[in-house]
């Protein structure tokens, strides 16, 4: 029996790091995805490899540690508190293969996390459903990170682009939303956990500055949730640009990222700004009739991903 499950990665087009605090975000699944295998071994060990983000190791699920055998494997801490919640430390042999860049603000975490958890439900016949299997996403990403939104989790699960409100409510746009984006990404990978860290420090040491920001971010991403629903292209591009400039003043935008961000408006983009934690990773640019100028803009010095929304979110089966 072969328990497997794939899930999607996400761009966030509104609301990274404001939505820790509890205001509004819109991010939307996109087409590339993580994919997890999991089956009994018979060698009396439980090991995990992953040959296209080429690393394998020995895992040892009971005190969430691994034995390395080979490469550099950043996100197994996600994959280790996913087993520890759930699996019963029997020997298993998990393949995983990622068409999402690590570390590179498109949420490799969240959908690496949601498709091992789906997976592990599957290898052990425990019944979940989508609501309770973000959930428990989320606290993984949760222990990982130290602080973490359910948003990530919650896009990976359910698919499509949604609204996240402040209440937390999981509001899925109803319309048909293909707007041209390109998405930029460097080979300086983030990560989420440090750069959550980091944001929070800053606020507490200048609260009476950096709260309002936050604040304000919350008025954007609800003006750019009419921008979408009314498909006001300019609108939209304004207001990434504006929440481009809210992640520079929290610090979490590279000399990279600027590089893309500019480079993408230079090339015909009518809006730019980070996706993600920022600290290395991904940019996004609204590019109406510019895509391909734009793409071979970023490409001069930093990698392109042509990506589309999807409304397929995570999708699981077991194999006899
Ligand atoms: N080049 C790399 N190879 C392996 N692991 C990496 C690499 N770069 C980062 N990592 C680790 O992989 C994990 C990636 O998760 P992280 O949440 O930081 O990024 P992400 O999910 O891809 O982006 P975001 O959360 O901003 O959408 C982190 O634990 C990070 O330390
Ligand atoms: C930076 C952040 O807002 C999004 C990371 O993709 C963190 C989170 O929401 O947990
Ligand atoms: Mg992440």
């Amino acid at each position: 029996m072969k328990a497997m499950a794939s899930a999607p990665a996400k761009m966030i087009l509104f609301g990274e790091h404001s939505v820790v605090y509890g205001e509004p975000a819109i991010a939307g699944a996109v087409n590339k995805r993580a994919y997890v295998e999991i089956k009994k071994s018979y060698t009396g060990k439980s090991t995990l490899k992953s040959y296209d983000l080429n690393f394998e190791v020995e895992l040892n699920t009971k005190n969430k540690t691994y034995n390395l055998i080979k490469g550099k494997p950043g996100i197994i801490r996600y994959i280790l508190e996913a087993f520890h919640r759930v699996h019963d430390h029997t020997p298993i042999t998990m393949t995983l293969s990622s068409e999402i860049p690590i570390g590179s603000g498109l949420g490799s975490s969240a959908a690496v996390t949601v498709a091992t958890l789906a997976a592990l439900y599957r290898y052990h016949n425990i019944r979940f459903n989508k609501k309770s299997l973000a959930h428990d996403a989320h606290m993984v990403e949760q222990a990982v990170q130290g602080v973490a939104s359910p948003l990530d989790t919650l896009v990976s699960t359910y698919g499509g682009l949604v609204y996240l409100s402040r209440s937390k409510t999981f509001e899925p746009f109803k319309i048909n939303f293909n707007a041209p984006f390109v998405v930029g990404y460097t080979t300086k990978h983030g990560n989420t956990g440090k750069m959550v860290k980091d944001v929070r420090s800053l606020k507490n040491r200048n609260s009476k500055v950096i709260n309002p920001v936050i604040t304000s971010m919350g008025h954007l991403t609800n003006y750019g949730k009419q921008a979408i629903l009314k498909q006001d292209y300019k609108k939209i591009g304004e207001l990434m640009n504006i929440n481009h400039g809210f992640l520079d003043v929290l610090g979490v935008n590279t000399v990279e990222l600027s590089r893309m961000v500019y480079t993408a408006r230079e090339c015909g983009a009518i809006g730019s700004k980070i996706t993600g934690a920022g600290g290395g990773g991904s940019i996004i640019a609204l590019c109406p009739g510019k895509v391909k100028e734009v793409a071979e803009g970023i490409a001069k010095e930093d990698n392109v991903l042509k990506v589309n929304f999807t409304k397929r979110g995570v999708s699981s089966k077991v194999r006899m």
